[in-house]
């Protein structure tokens, strides 16, 4: 085995004991273990971590983590490690050894689509080399249950409530146990409001039902692990390792200081700033951010974190006013390929401030770009062509984007103070390891704020604390209807006792001073009766007579649709009205039932654009107005800016508005054009169609469990479609690819892959030869993800074709004429795609 311990060159080398001391975990039962000598995985394994990532030795503590007794033991665990620490390699060798050595399906649940997607695409060449497959559940996409693979295993990359409607689905359907590995990033984000209350419920679910499922959570910000350790059962491991060392500082007026947690204030005194400003540069910059700035750019990339969004465009311009000429000559043609292709991405319009900013090598980054636009910055801020990115906060939790300087413009999120877990977050990124040797974070910050900052960098982290009570979200409601729903408790002592092995069970007399758990999950069961999603049923049996709870058909909809349930109601009432008279000569209709509930409230219509809008519809699609509760009346007395007398419902109102906005989008296509008709940010239009199309595919779940519904199975389906990929029908084979968006399947298009086949086909070197802006990693790991889809798409017809055959063997038919049979079953295009794999 020593010939496959790690490069005798490595730092490492001498720490490692030596890998034949490393047992391969043994399926229990089974003989058939393929032991490896990389943690009991095949040496190629290692070589594509080098190949793939650049890694040649794993950190000692990796190393340790990995080794762990309790891990051998298949017993869960937390770790911690701080940001940049290499906790995601860890993850990834575990769930290797899952999929490869155990021979099971495993569930990678990650905070945010983007980041899905980012997995997906990084996973995808090692599915493709090792035999696995890689399934995206995130947005709109993913398949509930998951089909039933035969030979290989699957990896589900999923956000948290995609994580939770596939193991809702897995229990369902008795399957649970197929999952051997739940890995979850962020684990902090237990505490973190509705989607927090849905991470904990999912986790509950598979401590509850299923015995041969461990868990592993990660995270770089937990303070209370002793509760996070009760909850899952969990061992603890954790190591303060960073690979770049990273120093923290603060400013105030022109005194850079140092944090020290020793220190009486909290930091020392280290420098002052050296530069001379004039008093013109006084006035623009009273916080010195471009002499904080020049000290590092354009040799290294910084990040200005800022609390507003309107301060990320303000601050990247203020910072290129003064930025002398010499910064415009630096990687000056990629600067200009940049600029082309943020043009192509806005069909020719480009936002001015990108087009003044990016000559110097600066841009902002926020909610407010299109996920193109925000994808072409990133990239060409990770090769370096922009040294400076102004961005918010959403920058730290989302992609991977370190800098050698990380400055917090201010220590406010909005109007919000920063929490320690943010702050954490933020500094976190500064220092990439292997190309920076060092990593600093300044946070900016005004004598008013001396003390909340002296409190923030000296305080712990804050704790992670459930948030099923009722006070806090919607969740107790939630799971109170999904366990009855799975069968997985059925009575009022059942469901307490589930609730026990919940988080809020750990930390019940923390949280709920007024009200025991048992009173909870009393007033819960009624509630739930009362709107009619549960009923009671008595059962009598040997003499006794049992109580149970059971599902109403109208509460099975809303779990399975994922509906939140004060809409529930509202959504069935208006399907149902549908029915009598949907107007079908546009989607029109259709899509004012896939709009989305809850971006109603924050939506302000502009009666101008609303009565124009309206007067473009058809004669036909103004019914769908009055249908859904707005007059044309009140939308023309409302434009005009008379009184009205007649109260009209303003959720009924701003929900057709948001209709507007999508049917302008899926008619055009063209985000930019239909944000700037509408007077909004192009980043909320395309959130906008985000959730529309994620909300559609909830409706159609919904509707898959209520027969009188039937008819918008087909409808919605395809709507789900459209809004999903919004651009033109023969892009979309290609946009289906993780990672590709309108611009790259635009390129792609053009020269001559037209298909999903013909991606999964292309040359990496030719791809980067034909494709603009296509680096050789990207163009890589398009095929690879392609090859990925392709794969997963002929697997599952061959699922079909063996069923098939099953079920007709069982009659006892003639073997030959059966293969044929089942042959013609798959579609011609699909077995030729199968033949080319
Ligand atoms: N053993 C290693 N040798 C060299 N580079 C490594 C090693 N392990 C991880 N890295 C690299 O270090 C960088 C940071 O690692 P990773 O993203 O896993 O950190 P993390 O602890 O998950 O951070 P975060 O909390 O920010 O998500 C990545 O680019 C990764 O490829």
């Amino acid at each position: 085995l020593s010939k496959h311990t790690f490069s005798k060159h490595s730092p490492e080398h001498s720490c490692s004991p030596p890998l034949s001391h490393i047992k391969p975990r043994k399926a229990i039962g089974s003989s058939s273990v393929d032991i490896g000598p990389f943690y009991g995985l095949p040496s190629k394994v290692k070589d594509l971590l080098r190949q793939l990532r650049g890694i040649e030795t794993l950190y000692e503590w990796q190393h340790n983590c990995l080794t762990l007794e309790c891990l051998q033991q298949r017993k869960n665990l937390i770790y911690s490690l701080p940001t940049s620490g290499g906790k995601t390699l860890v993850a990834e060798i575990l769930i290797l050894q899952e999929l490869l050595c155990m021979q099971k399906d495993v569930l990678m649940i990650l905070p945010y689509v983007a980041i899905v997607q980012e997995k997906v695409w990084g996973l995808s060449s090692f599915g493709i080399e090792l035999g696995f497959l890689v399934e995206e559940y995130a947005g709109s996409k993913g398949r509930f249950p998951p089909i039933k693979r035969r030979c290989k295993k699957s990896l589900y990359i999923a956000t948290i409530e995609k994580g939770h409607m596939l193991v809702n689905s897995l229990i369902e359907t008795d399957r649970i146990g197929d999952l051997g590995l739940v890995v979850v990033d962020e684990l902090h984000m237990l505490g973190e409001g509705s989607r927090g209350a849905t991470l904990e419920m999912t986790l509950a679910k598979i401590l509850y039902t299923s015995k041969s499922t461990h868990i592993v959570g990660m995270s770089a910000t937990l303070n209370n692990v002793g509760d996070l350790q009760k909850f899952l059962r969990a061992e603890y491991y954790t190591k303060n390792f960073r690979p770049v060392e990273l120093k923290e500082y603060i400013k105030i007026r022109d005194t850079i200081y140092e944090v020290d947690s020793k220190a009486e204030n909290g930091f020392t005194f280290s420098r002052l700033l050296n530069f001379k400003y004039s008093s013109n540069l006084k006035k623009a910059d009273p916080d010195h951010i471009i002499a904080l700035v020049t000290e590092v750019i354009p040799k290294y990339s910084c990040l200005i974190f800022c609390p507003t969004k309107k301060n990320c465009e303000n601050v990247a311009s203020m910072v290129c006013k003064y930025l002398n000429k010499e910064f415009r000559s630096h990687r000056e043609k990629e600067k200009e390929d940049l600029i082309k292709d943020l043009k192509n991405i806005g069909n020719g319009s480009i936002c001015p401030v990108l087009k003044q900013t990016i000559p110097f090598g600066v841009a902002y980054h926020h909610s407010g770009l299109t996920n193109d636009e925000r994808k072409s910055i990133e990239e060409a801020y990770s090769r370096g062509v922009l040294c400076l990115l102004a961005c918010t906060a959403t920058l730290a939790a989302g992609v991977n984007l370190p800098a050698r300087r990380v400055i917090l413009r201010a220590p406010y999120v909005a109007t919000d103070f920063l929490k320690k877990n943010q702050y954490k977050q933020m500094i976190g990124r500064a220092g990439r390891a292997g190309i920076d040797n060092a990593g600093e974070s300044i946070l900016i910050v005004q004598e008013k704020d001396k003390h909340l900052v002296q409190d923030l960098v000296t305080s712990p982290l804050e704790n992670c604390y459930s948030n099923l009570l009722p006070e806090f979200t919607k969740g107790m409601q939630n799971l109170l209807l999904s366990l009855v729903g799975l069968k997985i408790a059925v009575t009022q002592e059942e469901v307490y006792d589930f609730l026990c092995h919940t988080l809020l069970g750990v930390q019940q007399q923390l949280l709920s001073k007024e009200k025991s758990l048992s009173e909870l999950v009393k007033d819960g069961l009624e509630s739930l009766i009362e709107k009619g999603l549960l009923r009671v049923k008595t059962v009598e049996k040997d003499q006794n007579s049992k109580i149970t709870l059971v599902i109403t058909r109208l509460g099975k909809a809303a779990y399975k649709g994922s509906i939140d349930l004060s809409y529930c109601n509202l959504l069935y009432k208006e399907l149902k009205k549908g029915l009598e008279g949907l107007v079908l000569e546009s989607s029109f209709h259709l899509l004012y039932l896939a709009t989305p509930y809850d971006m109603v409230s924050n939506c302000s219509p502009d009666w101008m654009i609303y009565l124009r809008q309206f007067n473009q519809l058809s004669a036909a699609e103004q019914t769908v107005a009055d249908m859904v509760g707005v007059p044309e009346s009140f939308i023309a007395k409302k434009a005009s800016g008379q009184a009205i007398r007649k109260s009209v419902d303003s959720a009924s109102v701003n929900r057709l508005y948001l209709t507007f906005i999508l049917y302008n989008l899926l008619k055009e296509t063209n985000i930019w054009s239909v944000s700037e008709k509408f007077n909004l940010s192009r980043g909320y239009v395309q959130n906008l169609l985000n959730s529309a199309a994620s909300f559609a595919s909830c409706v159609l779940h919904f509707c898959e469990e209520l027969e009188e519904f039937w008819v918008y199975k087909a409808l919605l389906t395809e709507l789900t479609k459209h809004l999903t990929y919004c651009v033109k029908t023969e892009l979309i084979p290609l946009m289906e690819v993780a990672g590709v968006l309108e611009a790259r399947a635009n390129q792609l298009y053009n020269a001559g892959y037209k298909t999903l086949a013909h991606l999964a086909n292309a040359n990496p070197e030719t791809l980067v030869k034909t494709i603009e802006h296509l680096s050789r990693r990207q163009a890589k790991q398009i095929v690879s993800s392609a090859k990925m889809l392709l794969t997963e798409k002929a697997e599952a017809l061959q699922e079909e074709v063996e069923l098939l055959l099953k079920s007709l063997k069982k009659k006892n038919h003639e073997f030959k004429y059966l293969n044929v049979l089942a042959f013609s079953f798959v579609p011609c295009k699909c077995t030729v795609n199968i033949i080319n794999i």
